[in-house]
């Protein structure tokens, strides 16, 4: 990947109290959390949870009814260089359809007042250089999420803000924008990218923020949250008895949580598969399968944000 370039410090994007309405709808509530330089944080919610409100906020387009939110301590608009400072792509960003891509990229270089050589230097880091020419109409959903994020980047700003980057893309696209954002992070940038699909930057964030209906839910890394779900399925001609058994067993060390998935059986959480084997051998009681799950942070999420799928 061709080197992109850094100047200047790193910064922290701090919302507190971030609050907004629209007429009677509270779209973000009292919101605080904090993203941190040279870290890719995902900032998760359901549909309409608040998410494109609160990043449009970091970058003025939406005045808070109460509350901040800063970058490197200051508001977007009290910023020395806003667009050398952060880079932001929305999901609505659209382009002249007769337009080339490299047309597209002079028209905001020469907006943003930055050096005409960044066009193609960026084509060719999103390896579009080949597609420079052709009208932006003909573009594929790749290769206008390749595009958006060349003009997000073209003042070369410390601070990026992409709101539901995957949308559209084939898995050899996310894997690219997955490996381009490590790389972003790498060099000292701050990274949000928003989803309201967990799968989708659960390979990639080091934080996650998750909101819901405009509050907070959780605000942690990853590797922390993760941790919080093992959990074993358990199939079970006797499920109900395990379960209560389970329930009253006052076992050492384990916070056993039990759910029950269907009549034979249940997801558990606390004890290791070995150790449910042998508890329900003593109450001879019969286990017909037991499946360790991966630390399952959808079904988390689901839970944390309430959302049906
Ligand atoms: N300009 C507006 N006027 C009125 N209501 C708005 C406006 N913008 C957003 N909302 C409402 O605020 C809430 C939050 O919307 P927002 O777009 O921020 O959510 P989101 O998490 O980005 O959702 P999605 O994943 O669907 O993009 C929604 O109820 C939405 O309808």
């Amino acid at each position: 990947m061709t080197e992109t370039t850094m100047t200047g410090g790193r910064l922290r994007i701090e919302a507190r109290n971030l609050t907004k309405r629209f007429g009677d709808i509270t779209a973000v509530d009292d919101l605080g959390f904090t993203v941190e330089p040279g870290r890719i944080t995902g900032f998760l919610g359901p549909n309409g949870a608040g998410k494109t409100t609160t990043m449009r906020m970091m970058i003025g387009h939406i005045t808070p009814t109460s509350g901040s939110v800063t970058i490197g301590g200051k508001r977007y608009h009290e910023l020395a260089d806003p667009s050398a400072t952060v880079g932001a792509v929305f999901d609505a960003a659209s382009f002249h359809p007769d337009h080339s891509a490299r047309d597209h990229l002079r028209v905001y270089a020469a907006m943003g007042g930055h050096p005409d050589g960044r066009v193609d230097e960026l084509l060719s880091l999103m390896d579009l250089t080949g597609a420079a020419r052709r009208r932006t109409r003909g573009f594929s959903t790749g290769m206008r999420q390749r595009l958006n994020l060349a003009t997000a980047l073209l003042g070369d700003p410390r601070v990026l803000l992409l709101d539901e980057p995957s949308n559209g893309l084939d898995p050899a696209g996310t894997a690219w924008l997955r490996s381009f954002l490590r790389h972003l992070a790498g060099e000292g940038r701050t990274v949000l990218i928003s989803s309201h699909v967990l799968g989708e930057i659960q390979q990639v964030a080091d934080d996650v923020v998750v909101i819901r209906q405009g509050r907070m839910v959780a605000a942690a890394p990853l590797a922390e949250l993760s941790g919080t779900a093992p959990a074993v399925l358990v199939h079970s001609p006797d499920a109900e008895a395990v379960a209560r058994m389970l329930v009253q067993q006052p076992f050492a060390g384990y916070e056993t949580r039990v759910e029950r998935i269907g009549p034979e059986q249940l997801r558990v959480w606390g004890p290791d598969p070995a150790s449910l084997a042998d508890l329900a051998a003593a109450h001879r009681l019969r286990i017909h399968g037991l499946t360790p799950e991966e630390p399952d942070l959808e079904r988390l999420f689901l839970d944390l944000t309430g959302s049906m799928r």
